[in-house]
C-alpha cells in the first residue's frame, strides 16, 4: 500500500514537469527517438606521461576517426591528396589556414570549396545526434548559421539559393577563417562522444600542464586515475612523501622547470641547499635521463644534485608514514637502517650490496632516519609552495571531480592498473580503519579515503589519513594504480645488481589472460560478463617482443602502448588508443609523431594500423548504453504518468 502511495507521490512530481497528456506523450517520444539512435564513438587514451604534441593531435584526428569519415564521404570525389590536405585543415585550422593565406592565390575559391566540404563532413558526423545535442557543441558565435546550414537540404532546389547566400555572405563579409575554425572544431568535437583517460597523464614527459588544460577545455571526459596521478594528487593535498617523489621524478627527467615556470613552485631552497650539501659530490647516479644536447653540463650538475637531495628526503620521509601506518605493511621498505654506513653496504632480504654511493652527508648513521634542520626548512617550504600554487590546485581539483580510481562505463571496466588478486586468484585484502575490504569494496574504499585527503579541513585525522593513502596508492602493494610489491627506487639509484631492482607484479597481470578470470572480475563489478571487457594501462605492451594487447580472448585489452618516449624503446610503437564505436571496438596502434609542425606542414598524420577486436552483429544504439537505460527508466516512468491521468489518478493541469 505504502508503496503504492510513494509511487503517487513521485508521479504528482513528475507531473509538474509534465503537467498534461500530451506533455508527457511528446516527452515518450522525444526520448524513444533517441534511444533509437546509434551509440556514440567512445575514445580510450592512457599512459600520456606529459606527452603533450602526440595527445593533442591523438585527440585532434579522434585516432583516426575523421579520416576515417572524409574517405567515406569523399571517396569517389577527391583525391588522396586533397582528403589529407582537409583533413589536416581539421586537425589544424588555425596554423593551416595561416600557411595557406600566405600561399594561395585565389583565397575565396579556397574558401568557398572548402566550406562546402566542411558542412558536408560536418552533417555527416552529427547525423549520430539529436538536434538539441549538437546545437550545445556549437559555438556561440556561428551557432545559428552552423544549424542552419546542417539541416538545409542542399539537392532541394528551393533552399540552394539560401545555402549558397549564406556562404557566400561568410567569404563577403570576411569571416571564412572564423568559420573554417569553428566548423573544424565542432567536427573534431562530433566524431567523439567521449573521451576516457585511463592514468598516468603526469611523469617523464615534458608538459603534463598542457594535457590537462587540454582536457579540461574538453567536450566530455572522464578519468582514471594512474599512480602518477594520485602521485600529483597527494602532492597538492601537501603530502610530503608525494611531494618529494614527484620532484624526484621531475629531477630525473629533467623537468623541474615546468614545476618553477608553469607550477610556480620555488625551488630554490631545494637548489641551495643541494648546492651547498654536495658541493663536491659529481652524484654519478643522479645524472638526470635525456639527451646530451638537451641540457648544459652545468645544469645537468645542478639538476643531479638537486636529485639526490630530494631522493634522500624522500627516503627519510618514507620513513614517518611507514612508522605512522603499521596497516600498510611496508616496515620491510625501512632501508636507511639496513646500511653499514662504515662499510658502504646494505643488506636487503637477507643479501649484502655494496652500495654505488656511500656519500650521505645528511644522514647521521645513529639515526638515520632523523631530518637535518636545513632538511625540515626545504621541506616545509616546498609544501607551502605545493599547497598555494594556484595552476597545479586547478588542474588536481579537475582530476577530482572527473576522476576515480575505476569506472564502469557502457560494460566496461576502465582501471590504469590492476584489481589486486593473490596467487590463488582470490581478490586480495587490506584492512583500513579496522575494517578488511577486497575487490571492489576495497577499491571504493580507497578512493572515498583519498577524497578525504584532499577535500577534509587542514589538520584532521581524516585527512592526513587520506594524503598517506594517497601515497599508498603510488606504491603500496594493494594499490590498483601500482600493482607492484614493492617499489625499488632506492635500489635503483644504490645498487648494481639488476636483482635488486626486481618489481614483482601483481598475480593480476598473469590471472588475467584467463578468461574465467576475467569474468569473475566483471561479476565483482556488476557487469553482464557476456558483454564486458576490462581495459588496462598501466604496463607497457612489448609488442615488438610479440606481446598482444588483446588478451584473454579478447576480454580485455591494455592500451598502454608507450606515449611516452621513454618506453618507445620497449614497446616499438608509439601508443595504443581504442574506439568504441556502434559496430565495434577498435584497437589503433600509433606509429611516432614528428611534430605538430610536420603535420600541418606536410600534412603527414600519425601513420596508425587499426584492428577490429570485435564487431557487433547488430549495430548498438543508446539503448544498449548507460546513458540509454537512464532514458528508459524515464520513459518508463513517463509511461506509468500518461496511465495515471488516463485513470484520473492525477488531473492534468
Ligand atoms: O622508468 P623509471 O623512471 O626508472 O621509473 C621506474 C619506476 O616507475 C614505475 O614503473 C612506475 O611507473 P609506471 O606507472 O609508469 O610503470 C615503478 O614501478 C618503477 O620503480
Ligand atoms: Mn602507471
Amino acid at each position: 500500500m505504502k508503496t503504492v502511495e510513494s509511487e503517487l507521490k513521485y508521479l504528482k512530481l513528475l507531473a509538474k514537469q509534465y503537467p498534461s497528456i500530451s506533455k508527457a506523450s511528446t516527452e515518450i517520444i522525444n526520448l524513444e527517438a533517441i534511444l533509437n539512435l546509434p551509440k556514440g564513438t567512445e575514445h580510450f587514451i592512457t599512459d600520456i606521461h606529459g606527452e603533450y604534441e602526440p595527445f593533442v593531435h591523438v585527440l585532434k584526428n579522434g585516432s583516426g576517426v575523421i579520416k576515417r569519415k572524409i574517405e567515406e564521404l569523399f571517396s569517389s570525389t577527391m583525391r588522396e591528396s586533397e582528403k589529407k590536405a582537409l583533413a589536416t585543415l581539421v586537425y589544424y585550422p588555425e596554423q593551416k589556414l595561416d600557411l595557406i593565406i600566405k600561399e594561395e592565390e585565389n583565397i575565396d575559391d579556397f574558401y568557398r570549396i572548402n566550406i562546402y566540404r566542411l558542412i558536408e563532413l560536418c552533417k555527416y558526423a552529427s547525423s549520430k545526434y539529436t538536434r538539441s545535442k549538437v546545437r550545445k557543441l556549437l559555438p556561440e558565435d556561428f551557432r545559428y548559421i552552423i544549424e542552419e546550414l546542417l539541416h538545409e537540404n542542399i539537392d532541394s532546389h528551393h533552399k540552394q539559393n539560401y545555402y549558397k547566400s549564406i556562404v557566400e555572405s561568410i567569404i563577403e563579409t570576411d569571416r571564412s577563417k572564423e568559420f573554417i575554425i569553428a566548423i573544424s572544431k565542432v567536427i573534431q568535437k562530433l566524431v567523439v562522444d567521449r573521451l576516457h583517460i585511463l592514468g598516468d597523464i603526469y611523469d617523464r614527459g615534458p608538459r603534463p600542464d598542457i594535457v590537462m588544460d587540454t582536457l579540461m577545455d574538453y567536450h566530455s571526459v572522464d578519468i582514471q586515475w594512474g599512480n602518477h596521478d594520485i602521485l600529483w594528487m597527494g602532492a597538492a593535498s601537501g603530502e610530503k612523501t608525494c611531494i618529494a617523489n614527484a620532484l624526484r621524478i621531475s629531477a630525473r627527467y629533467a623537468n623541474l622547470d615546468i614545476i618553477e615556470d608553469i607550477y610556480g613552485i620555488n625551488l630554490l631552497p631545494l637548489a641551495t641547499f643541494a648546492m651547498e650539501i654536495y658541493k663536491d659530490d659529481s652524484c654519478d647516479s643522479f645524472i638526470p635521463k635525456i639527451s646530451d644536447q638537451d641540457v648544459s653540463t652545468k645544469e645537468k650538475s645542478l639538476i643531479a644534485k638537486m636529485h639526490k637531495a630530494i631522493s634522500i628526503i624522500q627516503f627519510k620521509l618514507e620513513g614517518e608514514i611507514i612508522s605512522r601506518r603499521p596497516e600498510f605493511e611496508m616496515k620491510h621498505r625501512l632501508l636507511l637502517n639496513n646500511i653499514n654506513y662504515d662499510e658502504g653496504t646494505i643488506n636487503i632480504k637477507g643479501k649484502n650490496y655494496k652500495l654505488k654511493d656511500s656519500y650521505f652527508p645528511t644522514i647521521d648513521k645513529s639515526n638515520p632516519y632523523k631530518f637535518t634542520k636545513e632538511e625540515e626548512s626545504v621541506i616545509e617550504k616546498l609544501v607551502s609552495s605545493f599547497k598555494n600554487s594556484e595552476k597545479l590546485q586547478k588542474h588536481v581539483s579537475f582530476l577530482f571531480s572527473k576522476g576515480s580510481i575505476y569506472l564502469t562505463a557502457n560494460s566496461n571496466l576502465l582501471i590504469h592498473g590492476c584489481v589486486p588478486l593473490n596467487q590463488d586468484s582470490s581478490f586480495m585484502k587490506m584492512k583500513i580503519q579496522g575494517i578488511e575490504y577486497k575487490g571492489k569494496e576495497l577499491m571504493d574504499k580507497m578512493e572515498s579515503v583519498a577524497r578525504e585527503g584532499y577535500f577534509f579541513k587542514e589538520n584532521t585525522t581524516q585527512k592526513q589519513f587520506g594524503m598517506d593513502m594517497m601515497w599508498y596508492l603510488w606504491t603500496g602493494k594493494c594499490s590498483s594504480l601500482f600493482g607492484k610489491d614493492d617499489m625499488t627506487t632506492f635500489e635503483r639509484y644504490f645498487i648494481v645488481d639488476k636483482e635488486a631492482h626486481k618489481e614483482n607484479k601483481n598475480p593480476y597481470f598473469k590471472l588475467r589472460e584467463d578468461e574465467k578470470m576475467c569474468e569473475k572480475i566483471f561479476e565483482e563489478f556488476n557487469l553482464d560478463t557476456k558483454d564486458a571487457h576490462i581495459i588496462n594501462g598501466h604496463v607497457p605492451v612489448e609488442s615488438k617482443n610479440g606481446e598482444s594487447p588483446i588478451k584473454a580472448n579478447g576480454k580485455i585489452l591494455v592500451i598502454d602502448g608507450g606515449f611516452s618516449k621513454a618506453y618507445q624503446k620497449k614497446t616499438g610503437i608509439a601508443g595504443y588508443t581504442l574506439i568504441y564505436n556502434s559496430y565495434s571496438l577498435q584497437l589503433v596502434s600509433h606509429n611516432p609523431f614528428t611534430s605538430a609542425e610536420e603535420a600541418i606542414v606536410n600534412e603527414s598524420d600519425i601513420l596508425s594500423t587499426t584492428e577490429i577486436v570485435e564487431h557487433k552483429d547488430k549495430r548498438k544504439t543508446v539503448r544498449d548504453t548507460d546513458a540509454g537505460k537512464k532514458l528508459q527508466e524515464e520513459v518508463n516512468d513517463l509511461k506509468m504518468l500518461l496511465l495515471a491521468y488516463k485513470k484520473g489518478l492525477i488531473k492534468e493541469i
